[in-house]
């Protein structure tokens, strides 16, 4: 049992003790109380009897029957009151007794007995002269009555009774009206979570019994207990030594979506993962026919655990194939040999039935010989070849060749090198089906209530550890952790807490918690600790949502659960560009592609184009060729350079087109191109020029589509060309998003040198995964709380400028799961590639570009640059491309010159200041 060993100070001692005497002269009243006669001897009657008939003596029977002569019927309470009030107090914290609350008390009982005097003198008392009313309100009442009855009428002395009474009582104990109300609504809720709690466990246990149960029932909800750990549980719930907080409210505890049937045999691949060892008499047989796991499943069992105990209480399995699962691990691993030998059975088998079919073909070519239906016949057996070659049966022959060359059919290139090792047909519906991401299982939660209330209680003395007062209200059980919701005592600043939060974790003994100084809608701070074990949010679950499928943007983007494990979903063309980073490990990539599968499984690649940037590699590789691309996926950093100028000579391209067509952005221009199109009226291209195309007359103009880049490691491009990228994507991100061009931005390297002031100035939206310091998590988010995330897709996200925080699991699928979808995507067409996309442009040459330039040499359009400048006014490189018509590195290069000279100012938020008008001063 636990001790918590308060340390007092001698006042609240000489409180406490005052509050125990007081127990006991209530419990001696309650005895007087109980045996008072009107007849014994006392102060308002005397009788002839020598002794006393009260059983609390002389000095019982004669307080009492003072009670009863000034307080009349309103006396009886007095004894209980001495007995309960101390009692609450004792429980409730006797150390928040001050002078003011005693001196409010006091007056508030005042209050509340000449309230119930009055009533009690008005109601029970027959006639005023009548001695009864001793006996009803007592002095105290009829002297009230008496006094104040021709002032206020009867109605008025109701009335300012009752508010009396209202009055005292709250004055009394010392609570509000509002939390009365609010700690009832609570206590009601906290009453039906127990009773459908309670439901949740007799159906469980009754499922347990039950040896009959129907197969729907058993599939559903087959939930193993480990007696030993209930046991615990129940014992730790009785041996909380400070009372429950029965107002906390308690949410997200139960799994409301229960596992699809076809889920079933991959659950199996989840549940073992965390039961290293099953005792016997746990498991259960049942009879359901299900595909038993691949070997390789084997390997993913956690052996970490070293005992039963440590399993957590509740686990979603399949007894059968747990079993089987276990036996393989150690039969089937020996047993490689048979698997083999059954595979030359199988294919001897095969062999038999190879012949026997080429029997039936013969028969078959024979009869519709004989029916003059060769043609019809040879058709026919043709299709079924070309469907059979993929699985055509080896000879005896070609049998000792299986392994090495059978795979690679008619290629002398490995499979495993092959770029695209099956050309798919062209699927038949309009966009890839979600069917091709996989069915991840719903894990059970394995948190207890018990646990949660055990942990609560623990918060709470520990922050008042570090005098801080807090109450929890109310629990969220999420995926990955449990936010433990707090009131904090009036007064009390949240960052008091956020100041702890690693004493805290310590305390605690959590590998780190995260506290959340605002939660929107609610007067409380939130502490989210991890789970024991943590919940997968696969991505079908994510897309699979009414929130993806009912948002309006195109540029919708899951990211995965909140913490309470609703879907996430943004929209890329609102924020309008995102910047994500995290330290290596923490999940971006994953996050990148979901945000990137998002957008595949809504848009059409003539709706939205991608430019990818994979200085990596391996990342982006795998969507190339998808006819979304507008250029292969980049991995050269100098191309990456070129691609972004691109992007700003396309957004310059398109504010043309906008203002020739006097609409404010691209939903406006596309609107009237629809518009015009179907009125057989397409509009000409304004801005063509004879030359541009082979066209003699200007092409019409065709509906823009929203391009997106994606950058998956952008320090790698500030590596090799900083400043001209920094001020490439400060110009798009400033003004693409009327023309509906996107930027998200991925690094690792959450330093300043690459997330620049420029940058995070122009790019308002950003997620943070998992980093190393709070320094790293106010680069990226301006705040601290990305240090203490965990890692694995856990994020902080950020949007629009908000300092308002979203914590999201992030979603989470397999690279095979990519894989299709971007194969479905090849299936259904092909790139069309813009060619000069990575070119530099004649001026922008390595040299110009910045690459190995010296900088000393200045620009033949130096001077020319610098009368601009000063006599316009103007600092813009774009109006200096415009002016002396040359390339956007090599205006940039000359700003810079001019920078270097102290003529204009360094770019603060995308602009420049003319420091000197004055040129010759140089
Ligand atoms: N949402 C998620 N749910 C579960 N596991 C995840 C999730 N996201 C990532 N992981 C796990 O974390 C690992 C690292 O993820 P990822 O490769 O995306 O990190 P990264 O930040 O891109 O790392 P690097 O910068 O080194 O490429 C993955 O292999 C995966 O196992």
């Amino acid at each position: 049992m636990k001790l918590i060993i308060e340390r007092l100070s001698p006042q609240q001692y000489i409180v406490k003790l005052l509050l125990i005497l007081a127990v006991f002269i209530g419990c001696y009243l309650v005895v007087a109380w109980s045996s008072y006669s009107p007849f014994d001897n006392s102060w308002s009657v005397a009788n002839s009897y020598e002794y006393t008939i009260n059983k609390a003596g002389f000095l019982g029977a004669w307080i009492i029957d003072l009670l009863f002569t000034f307080l009349g019927y309103s006396g009886n309470l007095i004894p209980f009151l001495m007995v309960f009030i101390p009692i609450y107090i004792l429980l409730n914290g006797s150390e928040n007794i001050t002078k003011l609350k005693i001196a409010l008390g006091g007056v508030g009982l005042i209050l509340f007995l000449s309230g119930v005097s009055v009533i009690l003198t008005i109601y029970f008392t027959t006639s005023y002269s009548d001695i009864e009313h001793y006996l009803s309100g007592g002095v105290l009442g009829s002297f009230l009555v008496s006094y104040f009855y021709t002032i206020l009428g009867k109605f008025g002395l109701l009335f300012f009774s009752t508010i009396f009474i209202i009055i005292g009582f709250l004055l009394c104990s010392g609570i509000s009206m509002i939390n009365l109300l609010v700690r009832f609504y609570h206590w009601l809720i906290m009453k039906n979570d127990d009773l459908s709690i309670q439901e949740e466990n007799e159906t469980d246990l009754a499922l347990k019994n039950d040896g009959n149960i129907n197969k729907t029932t058993e599939l559903e909800e087959i939930i193993f207990y480990n007696p030993k750990h209930l046991q615990q549980n129940e014992q730790k719930a009785s041996d909380n030594l400070v009372d429950v907080n029965q107002f906390i409210n308690i949410n997200g505890l139960r799994n409301k979506e229960q596992p699809k049937e076809q889920d079933l045999t991959t659950d199996i691949n989840a549940s073992v993962s965390v039961i290293p060892d099953i005792p016997d008499n746990l498991v259960q047989q049942k009879n359901i026919d299900l595909v038993p796991p691949a070997i390789d499943n084997i390997g993913d069992l956690d052996f970490s655990h070293n005992t039963t105990e440590e399993v957590l209480p509740k686990v979603r399995i399949l007894p059968s194939q747990e079993r089987e699962l276990l036996n393989k691990s150690v039969s089937e691993v020996d047993n490689i040999q048979n698997i083999i030998d059954d595979i030359e059975e199988d294919n001897h088998l095969a062999l038999e039935f190879a012949q026997l079919e080429e029997q039936r073909l013969q028969q078959m070519a024979k009869r519709a010989k004989e029916i003059n239906a060769e043609d019809a016949f040879n058709r026919i057996v043709n299709e079924s070849q070309d469907l059979m070659a993929d699985t055509s049966i080896p000879t005896d022959e070609d049998k000792n060749k299986v392994v090495n060359y059978a795979s690679y059919k008619d290629t002398l290139i490995h499979p495993a090198l092959q770029q695209k090792a099956v050309t798919n047909a062209k699927p038949t519906t309009p966009m890839p089906s979600l069917d091709l991401l996989e069915d991840r299982p719903v894990e059970a939660h394995t948190i207890t209530k018990e646990e949660i209330l055990e942990t609560s209680q623990r918060i709470e003395q520990q922050l008042r550890n570090f005098n801080v007062k807090a109450n929890v209200r109310d629990v969220l059980v999420g995926p990955v952790v449990t936010r433990y919701e707090l009131e904090l005592q009036p007064g009390v600043k949240a960052s008091k807490v956020t100041n702890i939060d690693t004493d805290l974790s310590r305390a605690l003994m959590f590998r780190s918690i995260r506290v959340a100084e605002v939660i929107p809608g609610k007067p409380y701070i939130g502490i989210e600790t991890p789970n024991t074990h943590r919940q997968t949010v696969p991505l079908k679950d994510v897309l699979d949502s009414d929130e993806f499928r009912n948002a309006n943007s195109l540029l919708t983007m899951a990211l995965g659960k909140d913490i309470s494990g609703k879907p996430v979903v943004v929209d890329l063309a609102k924020m309008p560009h995102l910047l994500v980073a995290g330290a290596t490990g923490s999940g971006k990539s994953v996050g990148v592609n979901t945000m990137i599968l998002s957008l595949l499984f809504r848009v059409k690649p003539e709706q939205v184009k991608f430019i990818m940037i994979d200085p990596k590699v391996v990342e982006l590789s795998i969507y190339n060729d998808i006819p979304h691309l507008l250029t292969e996926v980049v991995t050269d950093m100098k191309k990456a350079a070129n691609a972004l100028r691109w992007c700003v000579d396309e957004m310059e391209r398109r504010y043309q087109l906008l203002s020739a067509l006097r609409v404010r952005n691209i939903e406006g221009f596309n609107d009237k191109i629809d518009e015009y199109n179907a009125l057989g009226m397409p509009i000409p291209n304004p801005v063509w020029k004879p030359g541009d195309t082979m066209d003699t007359l200007p092409p019409a103009l065709e509906k823009l589509s929203y391009i997106v880049v994606i950058v998956d490691e952008f320090a790698d491009l500030m590596m090799v060309a900083g400043k001209q990228v920094e001020e490439l994507i400060a110009r798009l991100a400033q003004k693409a998003r009327a023309i509906g061009i996107h930027l998200i931005l991925a690094t690792q390297r959450p330093s300043v040198d690459v997330i620049t002031g420029l940058i995070k100035a122009n790019i308002p939206s950003r997620i943070a995964f998992t980093v190393a310091s709070k320094i790293d998590s106010r680069t990226i988010l301006d705040q601290a709380g990305a240090e203490a995330l965990l890692g694995r897709g856990d994020m902080l996200y950020s949007g629009q400028g908000s300092s308002e925080l979203i914590r999201v699991h992030g979603a989470f699928m397999s690279d095979d799961e990519v894989a299709k979808i971007a194969d479905d995507w090849r299936a259904r067409g092909k790139p069309d590639y813009i060619d000069n996309i990575l070119e530099s442009t004649e001026d922008d040459t390595d040299e110009n570009l910045g690459f190995g330039e010296s900088s000393d040499e200045v620009d033949d359009l130096f001077d020319q640059v610098v009368e601009f400048v000063t006599s316009t006014g103007t600092t813009s490189t774009s109006a200096v491309q415009r002016r002396f018509r040359v390339g956007f590195n090599r205006a940039a290069r000359i700003m810079e010159q001019l920078e270097e000279q102290g003529i204009v100012s360094e770019m603060q938020n995308g602009k420049r200041e003319i420091l000197s008008r004055t040129y010759t001063d140089y």
